[in-house]
């Protein structure tokens, strides 16, 4: 089960969630309680070892500035979040950079996974990082093959069924591993990889 823990803001977040065995950590580069600036973006992204990829998540930003963000910041993948048509995707990708397209699952939704050239999609509530849950029945007969993640309102209690009744490939997670919006709790972290895993 792949684990990717969205929304880190401090160094301490970032170690314990590597130590904690996340396969990625994301960083929210637009306008959000969990916003980091490209300066502590770029520092958070030093503190990760080779082997967890780092993903900057954006929504809103316009392709160039994702690129200019993910080129600086040194970040492995972008997340984009949205409206991004096929060509914006091409354009962050002549960075070098990985790909993460997330979508919520709504009727028209193209959930191949690579279909705007992404190596992962997530499947996420309408509204990013709200911590809403979604109805994962719209999964039947629209469940996704390869590497998708399942996100939107998971957390330590609810990880183990969502993951029983979506079977994603991985999962994302970021309001339910905090103690108030945009601040990590670092026992949340670390119980919910384990339990996602369990
Ligand atoms: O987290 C945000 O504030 C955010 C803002 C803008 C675009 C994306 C954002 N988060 C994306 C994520 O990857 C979240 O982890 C994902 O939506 C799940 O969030 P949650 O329901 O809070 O676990």
């Amino acid at each position: 089960m792949y684990v990717k823990l969205c929304g880190l803001r401090t160094a301490a977040d970032v170690e314990v969630a590597v130590t904690a065995g996340a396969d990625a950590v994301g960083f929210v580069f637009s306008t959000s309680a969990r916003q980091v600036d490209l300066d502590t973006g770029r520092r958070l992204v030093r503190e990760v070892p080779e082997g967890v990829l780092t993903v900057g998540v954006f929504s809103g930003v316009p392709a160039a500035e994702v690129r200019r963000v993910a080129e600086a910041s040194g970040v492995g993948a972008v997340q984009l979040h949205g409206e991004y048509p096929r060509e914006a995707f091409d354009e962050v990708a002549a960075a070098g950079t990985r790909l993460v397209r997330a979508v919520a699952l709504i009727p028209g939704t193209d959930v191949r996974v690579g279909a705007f050239g992404e190596e992962m999609l997530l499947l996420d509530s309408p509204v990013a990082g709200s911590g809403h849950r979604w109805d994962l029945a719209a999964l039947d007969g629209a469940r996704p093959a390869g590497r998708w993640l399942l996100a939107g309102g998971l957390g330590v209690a609810n990880v183990g069924a969502a993951v029983a009744q979506a079977r994603p490939w991985g999962v994302d997670v970021s309001s339910g591993i905090e103690s108030s919006r945009g601040v990590k709790d670092h026992g949340l972290m670390r119980e919910f990889v384990a339990a996602a895993r369990a």
